[in-house]
């Protein structure tokens, strides 16, 4: 049997971290397994815990890491024969332990983004929110202006990806990522990508 491979991606918001993913993970045929997509998909079945996850989801906080390890854990044991490419988990040290006790990774990526070039992409982001698809008014156009390319329905704009909001969101990133990257690095399986903007 081949080597299953399995590998995480971090950055701040807007790095790209969904868009670059989606591509590696059907370049290399791995399985692409996002956070976001579990959480909203516990929202739209509006169980308890997802009632609950909303509270957070709602205000762009991080959900509590106890719920989220209950919720990625199990789906990633699920996962166990395939190889995949998390985004969006972990994102705290309490997750990468938890994570760290399922399984090994393989490789973390760790995008850094000039902070000129996330203000732009954020600001030019659009996003479709019941299925978290997300367009780009510059980079990656929907095909009828302001409207989802499978369901039709509109798009928004997320007001914490307004300019005013992004300085204190890359704090947030920067200070609850650091322990992370530093445990991946301590792991030997974290070399740092610099994406330039383009
Ligand atoms: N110009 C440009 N835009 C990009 C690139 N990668 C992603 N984007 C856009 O930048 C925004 C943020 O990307 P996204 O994948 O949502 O970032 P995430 O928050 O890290 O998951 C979106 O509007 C993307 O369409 C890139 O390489 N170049
Ligand atoms: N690993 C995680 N730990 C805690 N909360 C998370 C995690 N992943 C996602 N979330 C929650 O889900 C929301 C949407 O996540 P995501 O789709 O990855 O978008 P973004 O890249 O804008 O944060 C986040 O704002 C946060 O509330």
């Amino acid at each position: 049997m081949a080597k299953l491979f399995r590998a995480a991606i971090m950055g701040p918001p807007g790095s790209g971290k969904g868009t670059i993913s989606k591509r590696i993970a059907q370049s290399f045929g791995l399985q692409y397994l996002s956070s976001g997509h579990y959480l909203r998909e516990s929202i739209a079945a509006n169980t308890e815990a997802g009632v609950l996850v909303r509270t957070y989801v709602d205000r762009s906080m991080l959900v509590p890491d106890h719920v989220m390890t209950k919720l990625m854990l199990p789906r990633l044991e699920n996962m166990i024969g395939h190889s995949w490419l998390l985004d969006g988990f972990p994102r705290t040290l309490s997750q990468a332990q938890a994570l760290n006790n399922l399984c090994q990774l393989d490789l973390v990526i760790s995008l850094n983004i000039p902070y000129e070039t996330l203000r732009e992409r954020l600001s030019d982001r659009l996003i479709h929110p019941a299925s978290g698809r997300v367009y780009n008014m510059g980079f990656n156009k929907p095909q009828v202006q302001g409207k989802d390319d499978i369901t039709g329905e509109p798009l928004v704009q997320h007001d914490d990806d307004k300019p005013e909001a992004l300085m204190t969101r890359l704090r947030h990133y920067k200070d609850v990522a650091k322990p992370v990257i530093d445990l991946y690095k301590s792991q030997g399986i974290l070399p740092l990508i610099f994406r330039y903007r383009d």
